[in-house]
């Protein structure tokens, strides 16, 4: 359970011979984004030759797992398979499967060009709701199905000629194994494709997307599985022991909720650029914003993911506004204002924010009646409260409930900021800890990996984690919180509808 080699590779640095930026290249429309395939590859034979050159001891290593971005997909020309199932050991990966692919550029999470394809699946299935029922998400731009679709109707010569359509992280398995690796359950709820419920491929919406497509899928498995055994190229190239299991590759935020060790009821706050919620749910309520994923370790339950844009770039905007740009001014207010603000609630939200979509800054007093403006200390609360009621009430529209041995863990930049961490300890009336994620998805990919050498579905994952480092308490519940927070809460969620309702009726 401690962490003792970690490396990387940086696309734009190591690998300059590909021209990306951030590892990917944005297309001239400005919507299309793309990563070459090959660089990926690339990547996999620098960081296991650096391992090399370091003495790592390839031979000890009983099972690997790993993840990959979400939404991404690579496209396996014809006859793929026979090369990855033949590799020569005295070659590295990249120059034996230059020919393997139909597609060399891949869409990657970031790409927003396919939105012609996503009303098309709406359509197709019935509505936005009823497909946020079936896969736990409306239709997004960069989920891989409409990806796909597009694939088949701009070029239906790559789509024919694809055996096998893989996501990063199953792609990034199959050059472990030397053969395709079926993509996991929840990784798999990333495409707009998979059912989350039943964990079957939607044949309606497969049928929305391209032809053929399920055989090109392959069956999608349980993410604890073990997928196979390493092939022999790694075993000859790097002394890996004969055996070594491969276990399910998934998506990154999935490896971080194991790697994060969130459990039923806990809750995981990045507080970034952008904040991002990560929720355990038992009954998902699939609604048209977040997603819902099938959970990465316990198979019948689910995790959903929440981003709220307007994060640490509008608190430190009040921050310059009402506390001298100083976050020390900035704490000392929250900590001479009281829990609840004496009724005094605001919206805050520079840019047009995803949860909901709502954009501007609306301030209300304890009579509901919208005032111009807060004196600075009253800002200050108002916004941190406001933000934290935020995540609790949409959070509890997905489902999730809080429970008496719910855990909110905090990370990102401003989980430093004790007073902060105070104010959401106080709102969502459970304590908060922090917890170092740098690298959360590679830590949850090694547990993963012990937990599926350990049987996998037949064990608790928490179990078998259970003496990884423990994430350190950062605030307790105030005593009188649940009583303040249980009449604010409902305000807000009754003044935020008060304003979307505004502002559609003003559009319409
Ligand atoms: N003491 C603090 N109190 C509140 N926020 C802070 C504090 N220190 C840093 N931050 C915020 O942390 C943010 C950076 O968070 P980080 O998790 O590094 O972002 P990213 O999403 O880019 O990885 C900064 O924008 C800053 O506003
Ligand atoms: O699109 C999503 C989640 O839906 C992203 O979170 C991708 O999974 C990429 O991950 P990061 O680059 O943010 O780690």
């Amino acid at each position: 359970m401690n962490i003792f080699y970690e490396d990387s590779v940086h696309f734009d640095r190591d690998l300059p011979e590909f021209g990306t930026q951030g590892g990917v290249h944005v297309h001239k429309d400005g919507l299309t984004v793309t990563s070459p395939v090959l660089m990926w590859v690339q990547a996999l034979d620098v960081i296991l030759e650096k391992m090399k050159a370091s003495g790592f001891d390839f031979s000890q290593v009983l099972a690997l797992s790993g993840a990959g971005q979400q939404h991404g997909s690579i496209y396996w020309s014809a006859g793929a398979s026979l090369v990855l199932a033949s590799l020569s050991p005295d070659l590295p990966l990249h120059q034996q499967l230059q020919a393997c692919f139909s597609l060399s550029d891949s869409p990657v999470w970031m790409d927003s060009s396919t939105t012609t394809q996503c009303r098309q699946l709406e359509v197709a299935v019935g509505g936005a709701q009823v497909l946020s029922c079936l896969t736990g998400s409306r239709a997004y731009e960069r989920f891989t199905g409409n990806q796909i679709a597009k694939i088949y109707q701009q070029n239906p010569e790559v789509y024919s000629c694809t055996e096998r359509i893989s996501l990063v992280s199953s792609f990034a398995a199959s050059l472990f194994l030397g053969s395709y690796s079926p993509i996991d359950f929840s990784d798999g709820s990333g495409m707009n494709l998979l059912q989350i419920q039943e964990k079957v491929w939607s044949q309606a919406c497969l049928s929305a997307c391209a032809p053929d497509l399920e055989e090109k899928l392959g069956p999608p498995v349980p993410s604890c599985s073990v997928v196979g055994v390493i092939s022999s190229y790694y075993i000859q190239r790097y002394g890996f022991a004969p055996g070594c299991r491969v276990v399910a590759f998934t998506g990154d935020n999935p490896a971080s909720l194991a790697g994060m060790r969130l459990e039923e009821g806990d809750i995981a706050v990045s507080l970034g650029t952008s904040d991002t919620l990560f929720l355990w749910l038992k009954e998902p309520v699939p609604a048209l914003e977040g997603h819902i994923f099938c959970n990465p370790v316990e198979t019948q339950h689910y995790m959903a993911l929440l981003c709220f844009k307007n994060g640490s770039l509008m608190r430190e905007k009040i921050r310059d506004e009402s506390a001298s740009r100083s976050w020390n001014e900035f704490s000392k207010a929250l900590r001479s204002t009281e829990m609840g603000n004496s009724g005094n609630l605001g919206f805050y939200f520079d840019v047009m924010e995803i949860t909901p979509e709502m954009i501007g800054c609306h301030r209300f007093n304890a009579e509901n009646h919208e005032v111009p403006a807060f004196p600075g200390d009253v800002e200050i609360r108002a916004l941190i409260e406001g933000q934290f009621m935020a995540k609790r009430i949409h959070a509890e529209g997905l489902g999730y409930r809080i429970m008496p041995k719910t855990k909110i863990l905090a990370t990102g930049g401003a989980s430093c900021n004790r007073d902060i961490l105070q104010v959401l300890a106080d709102v969502f009336g459970a304590p908060v800890y922090v917890t170092d994620t740098a690298n959360s998805a590679c830590a949850g990919s090694a547990y993963r990996a012990f937990h599926g050498l350990a049987g996998g579905t037949d064990v608790a994952f928490s179990e078998v984690v259970k003496l990884a480092p423990n994430p350190t308490l950062a605030a307790t519940p105030t005593l009188e919180a649940s009583q303040v927070y249980k009449a604010l809460l409902p305000r807000y969620a009754s003044l935020e509808q008060k304003i979307l309702s505004q502002t559609y009726g003003h559009l319409e």
